[in-house]
């Protein structure tokens, strides 16, 4: 996931692969629940794991349910074994919630129904979420739910219900607000109808029938047999008793699926290679871990999508969609059925030939965000001209490329947002798109960004590369590896290759001169390297890390860095660093040969005393003892050696900027070259 405070999207051109997504939230948290309020142990398949099922789990935990694996592994199944639809007398617990939803109210209903004394907070925007229509209908049964700070809205305290006041009369609950009140008092009044059948009213129209379905599908599992009458009354039947299925597998969710049926509709198209056999092949973007029959009613968003002109074929738990209509149609769709899939076609929108309309959307203004007003703002900065009213949102894209702006998106804690506009990297004018807080995506996603650039392609010339270049000890690699984690990007230490081979050329028993350098760019060509995402360095099964660490080592490198053919067959293994969403590469020729159209080359370096000391520093804090003019008359040779060979010499590249570390700090030396890139940034300061 990324942690960055922002994340910049380059152009993007193509897309083509394909992506597994992640479990249903909406499925994860039902099943969660009803396994913690079942008897016997529940195995949960293909759990989603993010920001909303974290806080169910330990909210679960927390009431004395036993759950293993503490966390959910990837690839692994987590066992849940319930309570069996009773807590011990007196059970009491602060539970956080954070912002989800579909834990704040499902558990709100069945602690009120359970009883015993529980707070339910959750994060600021939680408390500007409304709950009143479920306590209201809870209270009608007995239950005992007070308002902590507004009436309406969490946080809330539950204590020991009082079913005695209930006349057996059908249940109300309002179904025109959110669909997650009736969805609670279904999941949580089958413990109250051990003895008697609770009916349920739904007052106004229903909205989200979808997530009704699911509800009411997922019980069904688990040994509840609800009787839906035109969705308008449920009766849950007397006798009714939570029972575990034993294995359950949630379906991926349909909701993430709606991005990249988006993508193959916006992003895909016939590849121009000419090369290629079929020069006409359609690309397309696979979608494994749902299909057409889902349970959940985001899939109806492929009927919106095909509408806009995607293709989408599927089958058994695979979707695959290419480019048809292009421009995209403008549609006017009521999307009450796909509330939340809906704000992808928003995104899409910007893509079509004319001005759409979402109708019927007035849940989005009680979501994460008020969505409909987030869009709005948003799909202006791109150029859009956006109307919105109470329930609708109408737009109309930028009339040409020109009118395309780089917008820097504010995301308000919502992952929708963060995941919709990616798709905005699309537009015709290449401009770059920046997303705030792509944290966000946590909540349902949090590997989004990395599973869109796995299948998105771009030209090389879009992927952004930072240049730093210096002497050795002049704190490249230190500020190039904490600016790469301050932007997201990757990071090439070439040094690292230059070490890598002269440890396997010494190894290999050869002398590092030009009497071997055939040889040792051979070895060079086929290294059997690998960096992984701790920055460990692999020859093969060994970790040489420490290995080119070592002065020797870096003296080495120095050495095979001077011979040419060493220095062409590392060029190769180099520029595949240049991936999405781009590259801080440290080095000696990065801004010179390497990269030289990047848009920001900086020339670190610091007087040799300085440098000196700082390597002292490094090597004793090591426990490697260490003679301070030792290692100035060490680097200065290698400074020498470096700067003075024929192919690539250490030098400041033209266009290059040029700092002088020796009185900064590490924090300055970052923060100014952090201060140039935004500079050179379309979308002004973060
Ligand atoms: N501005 C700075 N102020 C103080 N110390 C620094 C500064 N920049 C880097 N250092 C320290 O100097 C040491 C050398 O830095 P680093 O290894 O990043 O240099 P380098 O240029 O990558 O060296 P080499 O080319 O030999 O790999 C490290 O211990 C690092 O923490
Ligand atoms: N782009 C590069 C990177 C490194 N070298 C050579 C010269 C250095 O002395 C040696 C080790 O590099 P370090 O890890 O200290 O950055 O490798 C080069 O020629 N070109």
């Amino acid at each position: 996931m990324f942690t960055t405070e922002f994340l910049d999207l380059p152009p993007l051109d193509s897309a083509q692969g394909s992506v597994t997504l992640p479990g249903s939230k909406s499925i994860s948290n039902r099943v969660l629940l009803l396994a913690a309020l079942s008897h016997g142990t529940t195995t949960i398949h293909d759990l989603l794991d993010s920001d909303d099922t974290q806080v169910m789990l330990a909210a679960l935990k927390q009431l004395g349910c036993h759950i293993t694996p503490e966390t959910v592994l990837p690839g692994q199944p987590i066992a849940v074994t319930g309570i069996g639809g009773q807590l011990p007398a007196d059970t009491a617990a602060t539970l956080f919630l954070g912002n989800a939803g579909t834990a704040m109210r499902p558990l709100t209903a069945a602690l009120a129904v359970l009883g015993g004394h529980f707070e339910m907070t959750g994060v600021p925007r939680m408390y500007e979420r409304p709950i009143g229509d479920l306590v209201d209908a809870l209270r009608q049964l007995g239950c005992r739910i007070d308002y902590l700070r507004d009436p309406g809205f969490p946080p809330l305290k539950i204590g020991q219900p009082d079913f005695s006041r209930w006349s057996d009369a059908p249940i109300q609950v309002r179904g025109d607000v959110s669909s997650q009140f009736l969805t609670s008092l279904l999941m949580a009044l089958p413990l109250q109808a051990t003895d008697k059948a609770i009916t349920i009213e739904v007052v106004g129209e229903l909205i989200s029938k979808p997530y009704i379905h699911i509800t009411l599908e997922l019980l069904a599992r688990f040994g509840i047999a609800v009787e839906n009458d035109s969705w308008q009354r449920f009766v849950i039947p007397a006798g009714s008793r939570y029972r575990s299925p034993g294995d359950i597998h949630v379906e991926a969710d349909a909701s993430s699926a709606s991005y990249f049926i988006a993508l193959g509709a916006i992003a895909t198209g016939t590849t121009d290679d000419a090369d290629a056999d079929n020069a006409t092949e359609r690309k397309s973007i696979r979608i494994l871990g749902v299909g057409q029959d889902s349970i959940q009613g985001d899939i109806r968003f492929i009927e919106a999508a095909r509408a806009m002109g995607a293709q989408v074929e599927s089958g058994p738990n695979w979707l695959e969609v290419s480019r048809g209509n292009w421009p995209l149609k403008a549609i006017d769709l009521d999307c009450n059925h796909i509330p939340d899939a809906a704000m992808t076609l928003g995104v899409m929108a910007l893509y079509a030939d004319g001005t759409t309309s979402l109708r019927n959307i007035a849940s989005w203004r009680v979501k994460e965000t008020d969505r409909i007003a987030a869009m709005a703002i948003e799909l202006r900065k791109l150029g859009a001209t956006v109307e919105e009213g109470a329930d609708y949102i109408r737009i109309t894209p930028p009339a040409k490329a020109s009118d395309w702006r780089a917008a820097s998106i504010h995301t308000y804690d919502d992952h929708r947002v963060a995941m919709c506009f990616s798709l905005a990297a699309f537009n015709p004018a290449k401009l770059p798109v920046r997303i705030q807080d792509p944290k966000c995506v946590g909540k349902t996603f949090p590997d989004y960004f990395e599973a869109l650039f796995s299948v998105c392609q771009t030209e090389t010339q879009h992927i952004p590369v930072i240049c730093i270049d210096g002497p050795t000890a002049s704190g490249k690699g230190t500020i190039a590896a904490e600016v790469a984690k301050a932007l997201g990007y990757q990071l090439l230490d070439s040094g690292a290759l230059y070490r890598i081979t002269g440890l396997a050329a010494s190894r290999a028993g050869l002398a590092l001169d030009d009497s071997n350098e055939e040889t040792i760019a051979e070895m060079a060509l086929d290294l059997p390297v690998r960096f992984d995402a701790q920055q460990r360095v692999w020859l093969g099964e060994e970790d040489i890390s420490a290995a080119i660490r070592s002065e020797e080592a870096g003296m080495n490198a120095s050495r095979v860095s001077a011979l040419p053919a060493v220095r062409t067959a590392l060029v190769d293994l180099q520029l595949s660093f240049q991936t999405l969403p781009g590259l801080v590469a440290d080095g000696r020729d990065m801004g010179t040969v390497i990269f030289p159209h990047a848009p920001l080359k900086v020339y670190l370096w610091a007087s040799a005393q300085c440098r000196a000391e700082r390597r002292h520093k490094q090597l004793i804090s090591k426990g490697i003892s260490a003679n301070i003019a030792t290692l100035l008359a060490d680097l200065e040779a290698r400074d020498a050696r470096d700067m003075n060979r024929a192919t690539a010499p250490l030098k400041p590249a033209e266009d290059s900027l040029q700092l002088d570390s020796s009185e900064m700090t590490i924090e300055d030396v970052v923060a100014q070259v952090l201060s140039w890139w935004q500079e050179r940034q379309p979308f002004g300061r973060a």
